[in-house]
């Protein structure tokens, strides 16, 4: 089976009409999908509006107990059932689901080493079956930046994450393609000027952006998710602009493209 795993940033969530535009491109995306959404700067504002404070650590929220209740509020209530209204009303059969709905993924409390996360989820465990079952039956699945540790405890869990390990699990019996769409036209030289993508990157030239710091904060968790991926039998990794998502998926360069081998950049 040939799967697209799509993954949609907290910057495009945070504005309905962009949300909506891309929520009707993903409609139109052909073949069996999935979607994972993030919702990182809403939870911000709203916990922001209720006395919590965001606290993030190298891309990663700390999350206190009253955190926890806000991002499962904000992720798997608001954004979650939003994004699945908006998808049935373009005639897709969505089907939202934190890590705990249907033991989908079993993840372990981080283990506090220099920094105590909180409530944040390492994922250990993805229900291969039932994502396969889904799919089968042409339900969307889509999936919140909320998993649990099968002892009653839900944790917060990176968003790009949880798209780079449902790709892994799904690509040792399937074909898959993993799809980062945010708000930025892929990975860029200059952060401030669109046209300055890097159109295939490989680790060689990831390590050396991230010297001269043209690769930073958010971009170096969703990079290193992406390299897992691929070395972990992804098929296809993408980075780009939301409203880019058909044109990549046709193959078409309009971002970045993550490359298992050496690139000569120079
Ligand atoms: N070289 C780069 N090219 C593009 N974005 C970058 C780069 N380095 C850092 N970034 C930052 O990474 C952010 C994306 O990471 P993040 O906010 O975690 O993604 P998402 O919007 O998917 O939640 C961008 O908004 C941008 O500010
Ligand atoms: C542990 C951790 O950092 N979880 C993320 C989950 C949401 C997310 O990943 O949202 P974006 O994709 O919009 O950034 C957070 O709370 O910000």
């Amino acid at each position: 089976m040939n799967v697209s795993i799509i993954k949609i940033g907290g910057n495009v969530i945070d504005f309905p009409e962009k949300l909506d535009e891309f929520l009707f491109l993903f409609s139109r995306l052909p073949g069996k999908k999935i979607l994972v959404h993030g919702g990182g700067i809403l939870a911000s504002k709203f916990g922001e509006n209720l006395g919590v404070m965001p606290q993030m650590v190298d891309g990663r929220r700390i999350t206190d107990r009253d955190t926890l209740d806000i991002v499962t509020m904000v992720y798997a209530g608001l954004i979650n059932k939003q994004i699945v209204a908006k998808l049935q009303s373009f005639r897709q059969n969505a089907l939202g689901m934190t890590g705990a709905d249907g033991n989908l993924i079993r993840s372990n409390k981080r283990p506090v080493k220099t920094i105590d996360y909180g409530f944040v989820g390492d994922i250990q465990e993805v229900n291969v079956n039932l994502l396969t079952y889904l799919l089968e039956d042409n339900i969307i699945p889509v999936i919140s930046a909320i998993t649990h540790d099968k002892k009653g405890q839900l944790l917060n869990t990176n968003a790009d994450s949880i798209a780079s390990e449902l790709a892994t699990a799904l690509a040792v019996k399937h074909n898959v393609n993993l799809y980062y769409c945010f708000d930025k036209s892929g990975v860029l030289i200059d952060e401030k000027n669109e046209n300055s993508i890097v159109p295939l990157i490989n680790e060689d030239i990831y390590a050396e952006l991230k010297k001269e710091e043209v690769i930073h904060s958010g971009m170096i968790p969703k990079l290193d998710n992406a390299f897992a991926a691929l070395h972990k039998g992804v098929n296809h990794v993408w980075i780009g602009k939301a409203e880019n998502l058909l044109l990549a998926s046709k193959g078409k360069l309009s971002g970045t493209t993550i490359e298992k081998h050496r690139y000569d950049l120079y």
